[in-house]
C-alpha cells in the first residue's frame, strides 16, 4: 500500500500581536493522517471557525509551508516543490475547490475561459476544439454542458451551477486529489445535496480522493468515509465517519453533534451550550 497523501506531525504557526511580537498561534498543531493511494475516499475535516481547517487545506495545496512536520503527496514532500515544472505537475494532481464560486471567477471574464485555460495549462489542449472537448467532458461529469455555459459570465449562473463549473474545472487535469474547502456553504440549501452527491460520484466513478473541509456535521456524516474533528488546531477525534459521528467521545464533538440534532427542543440553545463547552475545554 502506498499513500496518496500523508501528513506527518504537521504544525503551522502564525505570528500574532504585530511586527515586534514574538507571540504566535498554533493554527495547526501536530496533525497526522494519511490517505491510501489504492482506495479513493472522501475524508472530512470538520471543525468550527478558527479550528485550522483552511490552514491544512493551504498546506495541502502547497500555498503554505508547515513550521514542522511533513506533507507528502505521491511520495514527494510538498515543501520541496520548487521549480515551475514540479509545481505544474503537482497542481495537475491536486486541485482545489473553494468556498465561494463567485469569488473564484472574475465577473469580467467569461466562465468558459477558465475551463479553456485549465485545459491548455494542465491537459495539453492547444486548439479551441481540444479545449472545448475537454471542457465539455468535464462539464458533463458534473451535470452541465458546454452549450449551457458557453460565453456566459459568473453572474449569469446560479451559485450551484457556478460551483459545478468550479468542480468541472478541477476535473480537467484528471487530478488524484480534490481539496474542497467549505464547497457547499455558499450554495443554496436546496442545491447543497446535489453538489455533495457529486463528490460521491467522483470518488466512485473517477476514483478521485476528496478532502472535504466543512463545519457542517450533517453533510460530513452523509458523504464521508473517514473524518477528523478539529478544535484549536488539534485533532480531537478521528476514525470512520459513522463510528465517530454516531458515538463522539470528546465533549467538543458531542456538543457539535448536539448542535445539529433535529428536532430537539434544546437545539435552539445548542450554540450557547457549545460556547460553554468550548470555554470549559
Ligand atoms: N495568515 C494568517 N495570519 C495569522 N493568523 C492566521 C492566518 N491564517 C489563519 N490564522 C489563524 O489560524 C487559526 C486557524 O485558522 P483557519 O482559517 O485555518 O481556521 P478554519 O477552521 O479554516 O476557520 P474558518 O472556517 O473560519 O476559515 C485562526 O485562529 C486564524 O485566525
Amino acid at each position: 500500500m502506498s499513500n496518496l497523501l500523508e501528513l506527518d506531525h504537521v504544525t503551522k504557526l502564525y505570528p500574532v500581536g504585530g511586527l515586534f511580537s514574538r507571540k504566535s498561534i498554533k493554527a495547526v498543531n501536530d496533525v497526522s493522517f494519511s490517505l491510501d493511494g489504492d482506495k479513493p475516499e472522501i475524508f472530512a475535516i470538520v471543525g468550527e471557525s478558527g479550528s485550522g481547517k483552511s490552514t491544512i487545506a493551504k498546506m495541502m495545496l502547497g500555498n503554505e509551508i508547515p513550521n514542522s512536520g511533513r506533507l507528502v503527496f505521491d511520495g514527494v514532500d510538498i515543501s520541496n516543490i520548487r521549480n515551475r515544472a514540479q509545481r505544474e505537475a503537482f497542481m495537475a494532481k491536486v486541485q482545489p475547490v473553494f468556498q465561494n464560486p463567485f469569488e473564484a471567477f472574475n465577473p469580467l471574464t467569461r466562465v468558459d475561459a477558465y475551463l479553456f485555460g485549465t485545459a491548455h495549462r494542465f491537459a495539453g489542449a492547444n486548439t479551441l476544439q481540444e479545449k472545448e472537448t475537454l471542457s465539455d467532458q468535464a462539464l458533463q461529469r458534473v451535470g452541465l454542458s458546454m452549450a449551457e455555459i458557453k460565453g456566459r459570465f459568473s453572474h449569469e449562473l446560479s451559485g450551484g451551477q457556478l460551483q459545478r463549473v468550479a468542480v468541472a474545472r478541477a476535473l480537467i487535469p484528471s487530478p488524484k486529489l480534490i481539496v474542497a474547502d467549505e464547497p457547499v456553504s455558499m450554495v443554496d440549501a436546496s442545491l447543497r445535496m446535489s453538489i455533495v452527491n457529486l463528490f460521491r460520484s467522483l470518488r466512485d466513478e473517477l476514483k478521485v480522493s476528496i478532502i472535504y473541509i466543512t463545519h457542517d456535521l450533517a453533510t460530513a456524516y452523509y458523504i464521508s468515509d473517514r473524518v477528523i474533528i478539529m478544535q484549536k488546531g488539534v485533532v480531537i477525534e478521528s476514525g470512520g465517519a459513522r463510528a465517530v459521528l454516531d458515538n463522539p467521545t470528546h465533549p467538543y464533538s458531542i456538543a457539535l453533534k448536539n448542535a445539529v440534532l433535529p428536532p430537539d427542543p434544546k437545539a435552539a440553545s445548542a450554540a450557547i451550550r457549545l460556547r460553554g463547552v468550548r470555554a470549559a475545554i
